[in-house]
This record gives C-alpha cells, sequence and structure tokens, in this order.
C-alpha cells in the first residue's frame, strides 16, 4: 500500500494553468524531495496533499483515503516556525495529541484521567524530542531556542502526530548554512530508524515530502528526487513531474559518494531547471523501474 498516491492531479488559478496531470506513488519509508523552478506549482501540490486547497481535478490518497480536507494523517512543518510561545518545548509537542485526544468535556468531567493522560502525552513528546536531538531544552521556551532548535521542536511536533505523510516545506531555509547542515543530519537520522525498521521487517515509521531549492540539500537528505517543471512541453498547461529517480542514500554515517552527487545533481539541473536543454523526459521518469531492478538502492515499502 503506498502512504501516498496523486492521480492525475491539475489545478488552475483562474486562466493561469498551473498544475497538469501529476501522478506520484509514494511507498511507506520513502523521503522524498521535491524541487521545481519557483512559481512551477510545489506548494500548490502541497496543499493538494494537505487537503486545504483540493485539486480542480485528480485525487490525492492518503492511506488509500481520498483526501477532501485536511486530516491527521499529514502533517506539514513550513519554514516559519509555527510554535506557541508560551508552551515550553515538551508542551507544544504533545499539544496536538492534547488537543486530538481529550476534549473539553473529558478534562472537565475526567480530571483524574485527563491528568494521567496528559503525563503519558510529555512523556511521548520527550521521546520525540530525543529522536530531534532536544531532549535537554525541552523545558525551555521558544523564544529561549535558536532557529534551528525551533524547527527541531517544529518537526518533533509534526512527527508525534504520527502522521502517514510528513510534508516539510522549505522548512530549512531560514536558517544560516551550519544550522542547516545540523538540521539535515537530523533528518538523516529519521531515515536511519527507516532503515533499522526495514531491517526488523516493521512498516518504516517517517514518509516525507520535502520542498527545497537547494539541491545539495534535496539530493543529501532523500532518497527519491521529483522534479516538476513546465518545461516538458510548451509550458502553457502546467507543470507536470519531468524527473523521478532514486537520489544517493547517505545514512549519517555513511562514507559519501561525491562523484554520483555531482553527476545526478548536473542531470537534475537539465532535465529540470534548464530551459535551453531539450530532455526526453520520461527517459528520467524511472524510480519504479529502477526499485524493481534493485530494490535496495530505495527504501520504498509497497
Ligand atoms: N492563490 C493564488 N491565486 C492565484 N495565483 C496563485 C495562487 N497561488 C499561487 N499562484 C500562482 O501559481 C503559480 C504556482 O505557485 P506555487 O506557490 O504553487 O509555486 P511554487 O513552485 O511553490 O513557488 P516557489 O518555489 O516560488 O515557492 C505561481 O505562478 C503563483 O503566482
Amino acid at each position: 500500500m503506498a502512504n501516498l498516491e496523486i492521480v492525475d492531479v491539475s489545478h488552475a488559478y483562474g486562466p493561469k494553468k498551473v498544475l497538469n496531470n501529476v501522478n506520484l506513488r509514494v511507498g511507506a519509508g520513502q523521503v522524498v524531495a521535491l524541487v521545481g523552478p519557483s512559481g512551477c506549482g510545489k506548494s500548490t501540490l502541497l496543499r493538494a496533499i494537505l487537503g486545504t486547497h483540493p485539486p480542480q481535478s485528480g485525487q490525492v490518497l492518503v492511506g488509500e483515503k481520498v483526501v477532501d480536507g485536511p486530516t491527521r494523517d499529514v502533517g506539514i512543518v513550513y519554514q516559519h516556525y509555527s510554535l506557541y510561545e508560551f508552551l515550553t518545548a515538551r508542551q507544544n509537542v504533545a499539544f496536538g495529541l492534547m488537543l486530538d485526544q481529550t476534549s473539553l468535556p473529558f478534562r472537565v468531567f475526567n480530571y483524574f484521567a485527563w491528568r494521567k493522560l496528559r503525563k503519558q502525552h510529555l512523556e511521548q513528546a520527550d521521546e520525540f524530542l530525543k529522536k530531534v536531538g532536544l531532549y535537554a531544552a525541552r523545558d525551555q521556551y521558544p523564544s529561549e531556542m535558536s532557529g534551528g532548535m525551533r524547527q527541531r521542536v517544529a518537526i518533533a511536533q509534526a512527527l508525534i502526530m504520527q502522521p502517514s505523510v510528513l510534508l516539510l516545506d522549505e522548512p530549512f531555509g531560514a536558517l544560516d548554512e551550519a544550522t542547516r547542515e545540523e538540521l539535515q543530519l537530523m533528518l538523516l537520522q529519521l531515515y536511519a530508524e527507516n532503515v533499522r525498521a526495514r531491517s526488523e521487517n516493521r512498516v518504516p515509521p517517517y514518509t516525507v515530502v520535502i520542498v527545497t531549492h537547494e539541491l545539495n540539500e534535496a539530493l543529501f537528505v532523500s532518497d527519491r528526487v521529483v522534479g516538476l517543471s513546465q518545461y516538458h512541453a510548451d509550458g502553457a498547461n502546467g507543470a507536470t513531474i519531468v524527473y523521478d529517480r532514486p537520489a544517493p542514500i547517505f545514512t549519517p554515517d555513511d562514507e559519501k559518494d561525491l562523484s554520483r552527487f555531482v553527476e545526478q545533481k548536473e542531470e537534475l539541473i537539465q532535465c529540470v531547471f534548464s530551459p535551453t536543454v531539450q530532455k526526453d523526459h520520461l527517459n528520467y521518469i524511472t524510480f519504479w523501474k529502477e526499485h524493481e531492478k534493485h530494490p535496495t538502492t530505495s527504501g520504498a515499502d509497497v
């Protein structure tokens, strides 16, 4: 079963066609980087997955359910963190669970049961703060944290809801380079958890779609790179997927094969960003074919 399936999705704003027949299937445990020229429709696609702006035609399915509005099955983290300033890191992370699992009448009429559940939620929040490397700062308020720390809390806040798909929309775009690298490594730690789960025949816990303008980042943190572009035809019909290939998978301690990295970056630029280069894009939408031949080169479970 695919965690996310996008079927023939098209969208226009008035006369402006933005997405044209986008199809994509993402398996459990994949980390997919979505790249494309500015304004090509990446955010429009994310909003369709999130359910806030359903597409004009086609369907988005998450865990086999058609998305027709926002649900807890899809989480999102934006570039600018949206933490509650009056809550500590662990309270921020636990907040969604508290709202989701305890209604106001429950809190009023089952006070002691609610206190017990609240303690469990805070303990769960601690676990997720450990995953993003921020356990030591669990009692700090957002105003006492750096941008990178806040973004780690935002990611833990999304992960604790155990969404089928986590969307990251330029999550590190506002951070300095060194902090950005630290957060990329944190994502790789999460990916390593997927790898471990798979080796133990468990369902990998994190399925992620990350939108980034940084091609190095796209190749570094993902196991699959998807390129959206208007360039495939004359552009008048909107953007579609013109590139879909496995990315080099670097788990945190792996030695990096930089030659493959550089080669793929060049390929990506030519296919997705270079309007002067004529490419037969079908030759670059090969993820599932490559996966069938070498199932170990990517982390899809479908
Ligand atoms: N609500 C809207 N009404 C009209 N046009 C819109 C609306 N939202 C987006 N657009 C237009 O649709 C196109 C795609 O926008 P979108 O934000 O999805 O692209 P993007 O790839 O995410 O861009 P960027 O990389 O710059 O963030 C752009 O030309 C944008 O101006």
